[in-house]
């Protein structure tokens, strides 16, 4: 993630354009993408290459003056590729952008030297990744959505106005004046428009970003799709009155974002990544880094921070360009999108027999990692998506998240592109394939993939059967010892291991032993032993402790089972068909003596409601606990998982990310990027020996 802050945004592989006619080329290559990336429709180009060649047109121009065309993009806000019939009363200009903090600091200086003293407070905030609107109100109400279009006029989009979150028909107070700021889908609202445009037989958007774009502008949808807004910028209109007009141009950057919330618009302030003031250019560039790091897990996409100066008066000394402003620049993050070419799509069968789709892509760098494989969520999502081998697709990649395919770039098409073979059978076992469900199944369900579910409940946060890996699993399966989770407990003989290639004496005691150990495992690590589609770890963990045994489990219809926090509609009822499936392993399970039963919870009273959970007492009652960093003194030789167990037995509830929700974090050694996030959210820490002293009862 630091390396953010040295040379990973610089987009690499600058194509030198030679002469000429290979720079006019460029200059058309480059509007055309601007104009379909402004408009709503899908660039040919991916961010990193459409800025490579706008780098490649700079370098050219730089050389050779006195050949720059009229509408080469390097000068003009938009690419100089979209126009307006709205004029701005202050243009809506762009940024320039910096890559490091080296370049930052460069740029700093440079800003220091043109008005003559230092820059005592910076503006630190994300750079949202939509398109930018401003918005008019006359004393207090909306009246008047408008794009930037090329910076001095643009386009009225006020049919929109209605359908963007976070900007208020009507302020708290009757002002006029024109609010400027980002119009964008969350991940959320991304998907949702996706379903619906699908479902009207649209093609469906490439990005959310391209989502904003195409929905903002389109008039007479039979649909609408939420949007949402991110203020910051306030300015007065013809109609301010005089004091205000006064307070909007020589206010702080900060103060004015301050005002806009208090009216009721929606700004960073409401998110993870608040704007933030500072003094330093060493602290511009911590907060940089702070708000890189949390990029990947903030339901909103920004391609960078934008960094300003914060006091009106250096501003206006500081003035604007035709482009961009002075007195701001935006600092680029890596690019989390990127175009490359679908291979081959191979299908793999999973512990449960579920068919899954995985897309093989040209190997491309993407936020600092070789991009190879992306997930097709199944059959239909290829279909809907109308996915061709050797498109040219747009991946999308940030942090940890497993890379998906978000579109194909249709007009990209040589014609040369194949139809996606889907299989006839089970690649597995060549059993047939139930295709009745949207993600397709190997008629054999588990069973397809024995060897993979035994290894799966004999793991160390399952059954943690000691001395049954892999190996030992597929040399059971093999010689027909095995054909099913209980043959483990009911069938599988001391004769029988002994008779096994490497298995001596002390090994066939040591599994019989392990064998045994695993029969006093609590429900939940039985239960995840199963393999339920749909549940793991966690998930087990909480239907077990909800319905404390395994037949108020079994006997739980859908309806019962949403009552289990993170539970729906479509969940429940696959659990449940899942567990009727599952019957006469369970049946066995019980009867070998393993424990149908969760330690410490009692069962759900008979009309139960979902707030109030029978079994949650204990230190940690109504409290949300994430763990971050190593664990020392007696949690030492914990687990994650077993630490998650650990939190539900004392009463609380484990999770994995902070939020604004979370009550605790315990945070050991090495903790980084969650405990920042906790301490900038005020949420309580504690060492591992001061939480192992609040849940010393449950500890062993
Ligand atoms: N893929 C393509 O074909 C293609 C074509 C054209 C442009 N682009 C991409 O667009 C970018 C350049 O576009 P641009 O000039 O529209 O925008 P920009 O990236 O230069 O930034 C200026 C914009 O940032 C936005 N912004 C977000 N948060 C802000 C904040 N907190 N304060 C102020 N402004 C904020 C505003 O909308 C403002 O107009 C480049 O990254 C380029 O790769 C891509
Ligand atoms: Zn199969």
């Amino acid at each position: 993630m630091n390396s953010m802050t040295t040379t990973s945004a610089v987009p690499s592989g600058l194509p030198a354009l030679s002469d000429s006619a290979a720079y006019a080329q460029a200059v058309r290559d480059a509007r055309r993408a601007a104009a379909a990336y402004y408009e709503g429709g899908t660039s040919a180009l991916d961010d990193d290459a459409y800025d490579r060649l706008v780098r490649a047109i700079t370098v050219y121009e730089t050389e050779h003056p006195d050949e720059v065309l009229p509408d080469s993009p390097t000068d003009k806000v938009a690419g100089g590729a979209v126009e307006g019939d709205v004029p701005h009363t202050v243009p809506m200009l762009s940024l320039d952008n910096v890559f490091s903090g080296e370049e930052f600091t460069t740029w700093a200086a440079s800003l220091e030297r043109r008005i003559g003293r230092e820059v005592t407070s910076w503006n630190v905030s994300p750079k949202l990744d939509g398109l930018a609107v401003a918005a008019r109100y006359q004393e207090g109400r909306l009246t008047r959505l408008v794009t930037r279009g090329d910076g001095t006029a643009g386009e009225d989009v006020s049919h929109a106005i209605g359908t963007v979150e976070g900007l208020p028909d009507l302020l708290t107070e009757p002002v006029t004046l024109e609010v400027r700021g980002e119009v964008l889908m969350t991940a959320a609202q991304f998907e949702y428009a996706n379903e619906v445009r699908t479902e009207h037989g649209g093609d469906p958007f490439a990005n959310p970003r391209n989502a904003a774009a195409g929905t903002l502008r389109a008039k007479d949808r039979a649909y609408t799709v939420p949007m949402t807004f991110f203020g910051y910028g306030l300015l007065p209109l013809p109609g301010t009155d005089a004091t205000l007009a006064a307070e909007l141009q020589e206010a702080a950057h900060g103060a004015l974002m301050d005002r806009a919330a208090a009216w009721g618009v929606n700004t960073p302030a409401s998110t993870q990544v608040p704007g933030v003031v500072v003094t330093t250019v060493e602290q511009v560039v911590e907060q940089v880094e702070r708000i890189a790091g949390l990029r990947a897990e903030l339901p909103f996409g920004i391609d960078g921070i934008v960094v300003k100066a914060d006091l009106a008066a250096d501003q206006r000394a500081a003035g604007s360009g035709t482009r961009a402003p002075r007195w701001a620049v935006a600092f680029k993050l890596p690019a989390v999108e990127k175009i490359t070419r679908l291979l081959d799509v191979e299908w793999n069968v999973g512990r449960t027999g579920i068919i899954a789709p995985r897309a093989v892509l040209e190997p491309v760098e993407i936020d600092g990692s070789t991009v190879t494989y992306a997930t097709l969520h199944n059959p239909a999502d290829i279909t809907r998506r109308g996915l061709l081998l050797g498109d040219q697709v747009m991946v999308y990649k940030a942090g940890d998240i497993i890379p998906r395919i978000e579109a194909p770039v249709a007009h990209l098409r040589t014609g040369d592109e194949r139809e996606i073979a889907f299989p006839a059978a089970c690649p597995q076992c060549g059993s047939g394939i139930d295709t009745s469900e949207q993600r397709w199944r190997c008629e054999r369900g588990r069973n397809c993939h024995l060897v993979a579910s035994i290894a799966y409940a004999a793991g160390r946060d399952q059954l943690d059967i000691e001395g049954l890996g892999h190996t030992r699993v597929v040399q059971l399966v093999e010689a027909g010892l095995v054909t099913g989770l209980p043959d483990l407990f009911d069938r599988l003989t001391r004769e029988q291991l002994l008779g096994l290639e490497r298995m001596g004496e002390t090994s066939t005691d040591n599994l019989m032993a392990a064998l045994e150990a695993a029969r006093k495992q609590p429900l939940s690590r039985v239960l995840c032993a199963l393999g339920v589609r749909g549940t793991g770890r966690s998930m087990s963990r909480r239907i077990a402790r909800y319905f404390a045994t395994m037949d108020g489990i079994r006997a739980a219809d859908a309806e019962a089972m949403q009552r289990v926090d993170g539970i729906g509609a479509e969940k429940a009822r696959v659990i449940v068909a899942e567990l009727a499936e599952l019957a006469d392993q369970i049946d066995r399970l019980a009867a070998a003596g393993l424990s149908m039963t969760e330690p410490g919870a009692t069962p759900p009273a008979a009309d139960d409601d979902p707030e109030t959970p029978g079994a949650d007492a204990g230190p940690l009652a109504g409290l949300k606990v994430v763990v971050t960093g190593a664990m020392t003194g007696p949690l030492e030789q914990l687990s994650r998982n077993q630490m998650n167990e650990l939190i539900e037995r004392a009463g609380g509830k484990s999770s994995g990310s902070v939020s604004k929700n979370t009550s605790l974090l315990v945070a050991g050694e090495g903790a980084g990027a969650k405990r920042a996030k906790a301490e900038s959210l005020g949420i309580r820490l504690a060492t591992p020996d001061e939480f192992a002293v609040m849940v010393a009862d449950f500890l062993g």
